[in-house]
Protein backbone atom coordinates (compact mmCIF):
# COMPACT_ATOMS: atom_id res chain seq x y z
CA UNK A 1 0.00 0.00 0.00
CA UNK A 2 1.50 3.09 -1.00
CA UNK A 3 0.50 5.12 2.05
CA UNK A 4 1.60 5.19 5.75
CA UNK A 5 0.43 6.68 8.96
CA UNK A 6 2.23 9.66 9.37
CA UNK A 7 1.15 10.98 12.43
CA UNK A 8 -1.40 10.27 15.13
CA UNK A 9 -2.78 12.42 18.14
CA UNK A 10 -5.99 12.04 19.61
CA UNK A 11 -8.30 12.47 22.85
CA UNK A 12 -10.99 14.80 23.97
CA UNK A 13 -11.49 18.28 23.58
CA UNK A 14 -13.96 20.57 24.92
CA UNK A 15 -14.16 19.40 28.60
CA UNK A 16 -15.94 21.88 30.51
CA UNK A 17 -15.26 22.32 33.92
CA UNK A 18 -16.71 24.26 36.96
CA UNK A 19 -14.71 23.62 40.26
CA UNK A 20 -15.84 25.66 43.70
CA UNK A 21 -12.70 25.41 46.01
CA UNK A 22 -14.34 26.33 49.75
CA UNK A 23 -12.07 28.42 52.16
CA UNK A 24 -14.38 28.63 55.20
CA UNK A 25 -17.01 31.12 53.87
CA UNK A 26 -15.02 32.46 51.25
CA UNK A 27 -15.14 30.52 47.63
CA UNK A 28 -13.06 30.77 44.75
CA UNK A 29 -13.83 29.01 41.51
CA UNK A 30 -12.89 28.75 37.78
CA UNK A 31 -14.51 28.14 34.92
CA UNK A 32 -12.21 25.60 32.11
CA UNK A 33 -12.73 24.43 28.92
CA UNK A 34 -10.15 21.45 28.65
CA UNK A 35 -8.37 19.69 25.83
CA UNK A 36 -6.59 16.34 26.77
CA UNK A 37 -4.90 14.88 23.33
CA UNK A 38 -2.35 12.23 23.47
CA UNK A 39 0.43 10.62 21.36
CA UNK A 40 2.88 6.99 21.79
CA UNK A 41 2.28 4.09 20.47
CA UNK A 42 -1.04 4.03 19.24
CA UNK A 43 -0.69 3.23 15.44
CA UNK A 44 -2.14 -0.18 15.25
CA UNK A 45 -5.39 1.52 16.75
CA UNK A 46 -5.32 3.31 13.27
CA UNK A 47 -3.69 0.74 11.13
CA UNK A 48 -4.75 -2.50 12.30
CA UNK A 49 -8.19 -1.92 14.16
CA UNK A 50 -6.33 -2.39 17.44
CA UNK A 51 -8.02 -1.11 20.21
CA UNK A 52 -6.06 -2.93 22.81
CA UNK A 53 -4.03 0.79 22.69
CA UNK A 54 -6.33 3.05 23.60
CA UNK A 55 -7.23 4.67 26.35
CA UNK A 56 -10.92 5.25 25.86
CA UNK A 57 -11.47 9.59 25.06
CA UNK A 58 -14.22 8.72 27.52
CA UNK A 59 -11.88 7.91 30.11
CA UNK A 60 -9.63 10.74 29.41
CA UNK A 61 -12.23 12.69 30.34
CA UNK A 62 -12.79 10.82 33.54
CA UNK A 63 -9.37 11.58 34.30
CA UNK A 64 -9.75 15.32 33.54
CA UNK A 65 -12.77 15.65 36.29
CA UNK A 66 -11.38 13.25 38.43
CA UNK A 67 -7.64 15.08 38.79
CA UNK A 68 -10.22 18.81 38.82
CA UNK A 69 -11.30 16.51 41.52
CA UNK A 70 -7.92 16.14 43.82
CA UNK A 71 -5.76 17.86 42.51
CA UNK A 72 -4.01 20.56 44.28
CA UNK A 73 -3.47 22.74 41.51
CA UNK A 74 -7.09 23.40 40.14
CA UNK A 75 -7.32 26.81 40.65
CA UNK A 76 -4.01 27.65 38.43
CA UNK A 77 -4.86 26.66 34.76
CA UNK A 78 -0.95 26.27 34.05
CA UNK A 79 -0.34 24.25 37.05
CA UNK A 80 -3.27 21.97 36.34
CA UNK A 81 -2.41 21.29 32.95
CA UNK A 82 0.49 20.47 34.02
CA UNK A 83 -0.91 17.79 36.38
CA UNK A 84 -3.46 16.60 34.32
CA UNK A 85 -0.73 15.84 31.62
CA UNK A 86 2.01 14.47 33.41
CA UNK A 87 -0.67 11.87 34.97
CA UNK A 88 -1.12 10.73 31.61
CA UNK A 89 2.25 10.42 30.11
CA UNK A 90 3.17 8.89 34.09
CA UNK A 91 -0.05 6.16 33.89
CA UNK A 92 -0.10 4.68 30.87
CA UNK A 93 3.43 3.27 29.74
CA UNK A 94 2.97 3.56 25.81
CA UNK A 95 1.82 7.08 25.46
CA UNK A 96 4.50 9.63 25.32
CA UNK A 97 3.35 12.68 24.99
CA UNK A 98 0.13 14.60 26.53
CA UNK A 99 -0.86 18.10 24.84
CA UNK A 100 -3.13 20.06 27.09
CA UNK A 101 -5.08 23.16 26.61
CA UNK A 102 -7.03 24.86 29.07
CA UNK A 103 -9.26 27.95 28.16
CA UNK A 104 -10.12 29.43 31.27
CA UNK A 105 -13.16 31.76 31.29
CA UNK A 106 -13.67 34.76 33.37
CA UNK A 107 -15.76 34.78 36.86
CA UNK A 108 -15.18 38.23 38.94
CA UNK A 109 -16.30 38.78 42.62
CA UNK A 110 -19.25 41.15 42.37
CA UNK A 111 -18.10 44.16 44.23
CA UNK A 112 -20.43 44.40 47.06
CA UNK A 113 -19.68 46.58 50.19
CA UNK A 114 -20.41 45.34 53.80
CA UNK A 115 -23.78 47.42 53.60
CA UNK A 116 -24.59 45.07 50.46
CA UNK A 117 -24.39 47.79 48.13
CA UNK A 118 -22.67 47.36 45.02
CA UNK A 119 -19.76 49.73 44.92
CA UNK A 120 -16.93 49.66 42.09
CA UNK A 121 -13.52 48.76 43.59
CA UNK A 122 -15.40 47.26 46.91
CA UNK A 123 -13.36 43.84 48.08
CA UNK A 124 -15.84 41.50 46.00
CA UNK A 125 -18.79 38.77 47.41
CA UNK A 126 -17.42 35.80 48.85
CA UNK A 127 -19.29 33.68 46.66
CA UNK A 128 -20.72 35.52 44.12
CA UNK A 129 -19.55 36.22 40.98
CA UNK A 130 -20.11 37.77 37.18
CA UNK A 131 -18.85 37.42 33.62
CA UNK A 132 -17.25 41.02 33.70
CA UNK A 133 -15.32 40.32 30.07
CA UNK A 134 -15.29 38.32 27.00
CA UNK A 135 -11.67 37.83 27.06
CA UNK A 136 -10.13 34.32 28.01
CA UNK A 137 -7.09 33.06 29.63
CA UNK A 138 -5.56 29.96 28.00
CA UNK A 139 -2.73 27.14 28.53
CA UNK A 140 -0.85 25.03 25.89
CA UNK A 141 1.11 22.54 27.49
CA UNK A 142 3.14 19.67 25.73
CA UNK A 143 4.63 16.88 28.01
CA UNK A 144 7.51 15.40 26.39
CA UNK A 145 8.06 11.85 28.32
CA UNK A 146 9.77 10.24 25.49
CA UNK A 147 13.50 10.03 27.22
CA UNK A 148 11.83 8.31 29.77
CA UNK A 149 9.10 8.17 32.58
CA UNK A 150 11.43 10.21 34.64
CA UNK A 151 12.59 12.39 31.85
CA UNK A 152 9.36 14.26 31.49
CA UNK A 153 9.73 17.98 30.17
CA UNK A 154 7.06 20.41 29.37
CA UNK A 155 7.01 23.23 26.99
CA UNK A 156 4.55 25.64 28.26
CA UNK A 157 2.77 28.80 26.20
CA UNK A 158 0.34 30.79 27.83
CA UNK A 159 -2.20 33.89 26.57
CA UNK A 160 -5.15 35.86 26.14
CA UNK A 161 -7.76 35.98 23.88
CA UNK A 162 -10.71 38.24 22.58
CA UNK A 163 -9.78 40.93 24.98
CA UNK A 164 -11.68 43.65 23.07
CA UNK A 165 -10.59 47.54 23.30
CA UNK A 166 -10.93 50.59 21.72
CA UNK A 167 -9.71 54.18 21.89
CA UNK A 168 -11.34 57.43 20.19
CA UNK A 169 -8.33 59.63 19.75
CA UNK A 170 -4.55 59.28 19.67
CA UNK A 171 -4.40 57.28 16.64
CA UNK A 172 -2.90 58.05 13.80
CA UNK A 173 -1.88 56.24 10.16
CA UNK A 174 0.53 58.24 7.76
CA UNK A 175 3.47 57.98 6.03
CA UNK A 176 2.48 54.81 4.20
CA UNK A 177 3.14 53.64 0.59
CA UNK A 178 1.30 55.42 -1.91
CA UNK A 179 0.84 54.00 -5.98
CA UNK A 180 -1.34 53.71 -7.87
CA UNK A 181 -3.50 51.02 -5.30
CA UNK A 182 -3.83 53.46 -3.15
CA UNK A 183 -7.13 55.02 -1.67
CA UNK A 184 -6.68 55.14 1.63
CA UNK A 185 -6.38 58.76 3.06
CA UNK A 186 -3.37 59.59 5.56
CA UNK A 187 -5.24 60.23 9.36
CA UNK A 188 -3.79 61.99 12.65
CA UNK A 189 -6.75 61.06 14.60
CA UNK A 190 -9.15 57.79 14.11
CA UNK A 191 -10.87 55.37 16.59
CA UNK A 192 -8.12 52.12 17.29
CA UNK A 193 -10.18 48.85 17.97
CA UNK A 194 -8.77 45.51 18.16
CA UNK A 195 -9.57 42.06 20.11
CA UNK A 196 -6.13 41.22 20.80
CA UNK A 197 -4.75 37.57 21.09
CA UNK A 198 -1.90 37.49 22.86
CA UNK A 199 0.88 34.60 23.90
CA UNK A 200 3.33 33.92 25.60
CA UNK A 201 6.00 31.03 25.96
CA UNK A 202 7.54 30.17 28.81
CA UNK A 203 11.29 28.83 29.30
CA UNK A 204 11.16 24.58 29.31
CA UNK A 205 10.49 23.18 32.70
CA UNK A 206 11.52 19.17 33.64
CA UNK A 207 8.78 17.71 36.15
CA UNK A 208 10.10 15.68 39.31
CA UNK A 209 8.93 11.79 38.56
CA UNK A 210 5.79 11.36 40.34
CA UNK A 211 6.49 8.20 42.40
CA UNK A 212 3.56 6.45 41.92
CA UNK A 213 1.60 7.03 38.65
CA UNK A 214 -1.98 7.85 40.93
CA UNK A 215 0.31 10.16 43.17
CA UNK A 216 -1.57 14.06 42.57
CA UNK A 217 1.63 15.75 44.28
CA UNK A 218 4.09 17.27 42.16
CA UNK A 219 6.17 19.79 43.00
CA UNK A 220 7.45 22.65 40.11
CA UNK A 221 8.80 24.88 42.33
CA UNK A 222 9.45 27.61 39.64
CA UNK A 223 5.33 27.10 38.73
CA UNK A 224 4.11 27.51 42.00
CA UNK A 225 2.62 31.04 42.96
CA UNK A 226 5.74 33.31 43.57
CA UNK A 227 7.68 31.46 41.71
CA UNK A 228 10.05 32.44 38.92
CA UNK A 229 7.22 31.91 36.54
CA UNK A 230 3.47 31.62 38.26
CA UNK A 231 1.39 31.69 35.73
CA UNK A 232 -1.44 33.62 37.64
CA UNK A 233 1.38 36.67 38.27
CA UNK A 234 2.35 36.31 34.36
CA UNK A 235 -1.64 35.98 33.31
CA UNK A 236 -2.49 39.23 35.38
CA UNK A 237 0.74 41.63 34.11
CA UNK A 238 0.16 40.75 30.65
CA UNK A 239 -3.00 42.21 30.63
CA UNK A 240 -2.29 44.92 32.51
CA UNK A 241 0.48 45.94 30.69
CA UNK A 242 -1.68 45.26 27.73
CA UNK A 243 -4.18 47.39 28.43
CA UNK A 244 -2.21 50.36 29.88
CA UNK A 245 0.09 50.20 26.66
CA UNK A 246 -3.51 50.11 24.70
CA UNK A 247 -4.49 53.06 26.71
CA UNK A 248 -1.78 55.10 26.95
CA UNK A 249 0.45 54.87 23.72
CA UNK A 250 0.06 57.67 21.11
CA UNK A 251 -0.55 55.24 18.24
CA UNK A 252 1.43 55.70 14.90
CA UNK A 253 0.14 52.15 13.64
CA UNK A 254 -1.09 48.73 15.20
CA UNK A 255 2.09 47.62 14.27
CA UNK A 256 4.05 50.53 16.69
CA UNK A 257 1.76 49.80 19.50
CA UNK A 258 1.98 45.78 19.36
CA UNK A 259 5.76 46.46 19.75
CA UNK A 260 5.23 48.51 22.43
CA UNK A 261 3.14 45.80 24.40
CA UNK A 262 5.43 42.84 23.47
CA UNK A 263 7.83 44.83 24.44
CA UNK A 264 7.10 45.33 28.03
CA UNK A 265 5.70 42.15 28.49
CA UNK A 266 9.42 40.44 27.88
CA UNK A 267 10.83 43.08 30.36
CA UNK A 268 8.51 42.61 32.75
CA UNK A 269 8.38 38.87 33.12
CA UNK A 270 12.07 36.76 33.37
CA UNK A 271 11.16 33.47 32.17
CA UNK A 272 8.55 34.74 29.48
CA UNK A 273 11.46 33.66 26.19
CA UNK A 274 8.87 35.09 23.58
CA UNK A 275 5.56 36.63 23.20
CA UNK A 276 3.34 36.86 20.10
CA UNK A 277 0.47 39.65 19.79
CA UNK A 278 -2.33 39.10 16.69
CA UNK A 279 -4.35 42.28 16.32
CA UNK A 280 -6.96 42.86 13.72
CA UNK A 281 -7.48 46.10 12.80
CA UNK A 282 -11.21 46.30 13.52
CA UNK A 283 -12.55 49.37 11.50
CA UNK A 284 -14.19 52.21 11.87
CA UNK A 285 -15.64 54.32 9.26
CA UNK A 286 -17.04 58.13 9.82
CA UNK A 287 -20.42 58.37 7.65
CA UNK A 288 -19.98 60.48 4.76
CA UNK A 289 -23.26 63.04 5.34
CA UNK A 290 -21.44 65.36 3.12
CA UNK A 291 -24.86 64.81 0.59
CA UNK A 292 -27.42 66.33 3.30
CA UNK A 293 -24.33 69.40 3.72
CA UNK A 294 -23.43 67.77 7.18
CA UNK A 295 -19.24 67.52 7.61
CA UNK A 296 -18.91 64.30 9.33
CA UNK A 297 -15.91 63.28 7.70
CA UNK A 298 -12.86 65.45 9.05
CA UNK A 299 -11.38 64.11 12.76
CA UNK A 300 -12.62 66.80 14.84
CA UNK A 301 -16.56 66.56 13.25
CA UNK A 302 -16.23 62.70 12.89
CA UNK A 303 -18.86 61.57 15.68
CA UNK A 304 -20.63 58.63 13.56
CA UNK A 305 -19.14 55.64 12.94
CA UNK A 306 -19.67 52.19 11.21
CA UNK A 307 -18.32 49.32 11.83
CA UNK A 308 -16.63 47.04 9.54
CA UNK A 309 -17.31 44.03 10.53
CA UNK A 310 -15.08 42.36 7.64
CA UNK A 311 -12.31 42.89 5.93
CA UNK A 312 -9.98 43.91 9.02
CA UNK A 313 -6.28 44.68 8.87
CA UNK A 314 -4.33 41.82 10.83
CA UNK A 315 -1.47 42.66 12.29
CA UNK A 316 0.62 39.74 14.53
CA UNK A 317 4.55 39.88 14.87
CA UNK A 318 6.50 37.97 17.45
CA UNK A 319 8.98 39.26 20.20
CA UNK A 320 11.51 37.31 21.60
CA UNK A 321 14.27 37.91 24.51
CA UNK A 322 17.56 38.48 22.93
O1 LIG B 1 -2.23 50.68 11.86
C1 LIG B 1 -2.42 50.35 10.69
N1 LIG B 1 -1.52 49.52 10.07
C2 LIG B 1 -1.67 49.12 8.78
O2 LIG B 1 -0.83 48.35 8.24
C3 LIG B 1 -2.77 49.61 8.06
N2 LIG B 1 -3.22 49.43 6.78
C4 LIG B 1 -4.37 50.14 6.66
O3 LIG B 1 -5.08 50.19 5.61
N3 LIG B 1 -4.67 50.79 7.82
C5 LIG B 1 -3.68 50.47 8.71
N4 LIG B 1 -3.48 50.83 10.00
Amino acid sequence: MASTLAHARYGKDKVRVLRVVRDGKTHHIVEYNVTALLEGNIDTSYTQADNSVVVATDSIKNITYYLAKTSPHILSPERFALHLGTHLVSKYAHIHKAFITIEQLRWTRIPIDAQGHLVDGAQGHPHSFFRDGDDKRFVKVELDASAGKDKIVADVSAGISDLLVLKTTESSFENFVRDEYTTLVEVDDRIFSTSVDLSYTFSRVSIPTPSDAKKLEFAVPEVQAGGVWDGDAVARRARAVTLEVFAGDNSASVQATLYKMAQRVVAENAHVDSVTYALPNKHYIPVDMRYIGVDNLSPASAEVFMPIAAPSGLISATITRQ
